[in-house]
């Protein structure tokens, strides 16, 4: 998959998919990265690329004509289309179907917002969606590029190994949230690990996950739970759960 970025701060994107499973799968041919700099592309001495908003207010827009110019060099760059995704609170939220319709695209370029965001002539005529990470307002709509090319970038085969395989499955495979995890050492000052979780009995320590996995989902997440779809099986499950609760 490629993934162009337009911002003003291209190394801050760089820099965060180097690391990790996105830097691997970078290693892997998997995901090839582009940063496109509309300061490269700013006319004039002061290479302006942002500018004071008609009707006054505070803060800063971002020009129609450098986001231009960088939109069309990443463009003139490959042939493969790839619609514009904008970052901005006024975008829809991500979520992880919308991960996965956008993981199965070959190519997308995402737009990074700064200052008070773009001039809105831009958005109407080039950014085919808008897309928030969520309901609070950033510096810059990079870190929500790094958030959707993380995401997007595990889906891609061949990204993850098998236990990260896993961690993906958990929690995307049913929409709920994952069951608590325990390590070494059995016994802690903190509390002990389940006994369940040190009998060795597969099929009990699977039903313990699963009931684990929606306790947490009813009580944390009630909306998740509704758009679960649960079975007769995992009704009984949770009811268990709940019966057991100290309340
Ligand atoms: N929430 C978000 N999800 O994606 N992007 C944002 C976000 O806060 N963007 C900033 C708003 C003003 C500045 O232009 C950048």
């Amino acid at each position: 998959m490629r993934v162009d970025v337009i911002s003003l701060f291209p190394e801050f994107l760089a820099q965060s998919a180097a690391l990790g499973v996105v830097g691997r799968a970078q290693e892997r041919g998997l995901l090839e990265l582009h940063g496109w700099n509309p300061r490269d592309y700013a006319e004039g001495n002061y290479r302006r690329v942002d500018d004071r908003p008609f009707g006054g207010g505070p803060g800063m827009v971002m020009l129609i004509e450098p986001l231009r110019a960088a939109l069309a060099a990443a463009r003139a760059a490959d042939p493969q289309p790839a619609p514009l995704i904008y970052l901005s609170p006024q975008g829809r939220p991500l979520s992880q179907a919308k991960v996965r319709e956008l993981a199965a695209l070959p190519r997308m370029i995402l737009l990074c917002g700064r200052y008070e965001g773009v001039d809105e002539r831009f958005i109407a005529s080039e950014v085919d969606e808008e897309i928030s990470i969520g309901d609070y307002v950033l510096s810059g709509g990079e870190l929500g590029a790094a958030v959707i090319i993380d995401a997007v970038t595990r889906l891609q085969e061949g990204a993850l190994n098998d236990a990260e395989s896993a961690v993906q499955d958990s929690f995307e495979g049913d929409g709920l949230l994952d069951c608590p995890h325990y390590s070494h050492p059995a016994s802690h000052a903190l509390g002990n690990v389940p006994e369940v979780l040190r009998s060795g009995n597969h099929a009990a320590i699977a039903r313990w996950r699963r009931q684990q996995s929606l306790l947490r989902t009813a009580l944390r997440r009630p909306d998740l739970l509704d758009e679960a779809g649960l079975g007769k099986a995992d009704r009984k499950l949770l009811a268990e759960a709940v019966a057991g609760l100290e309340i």
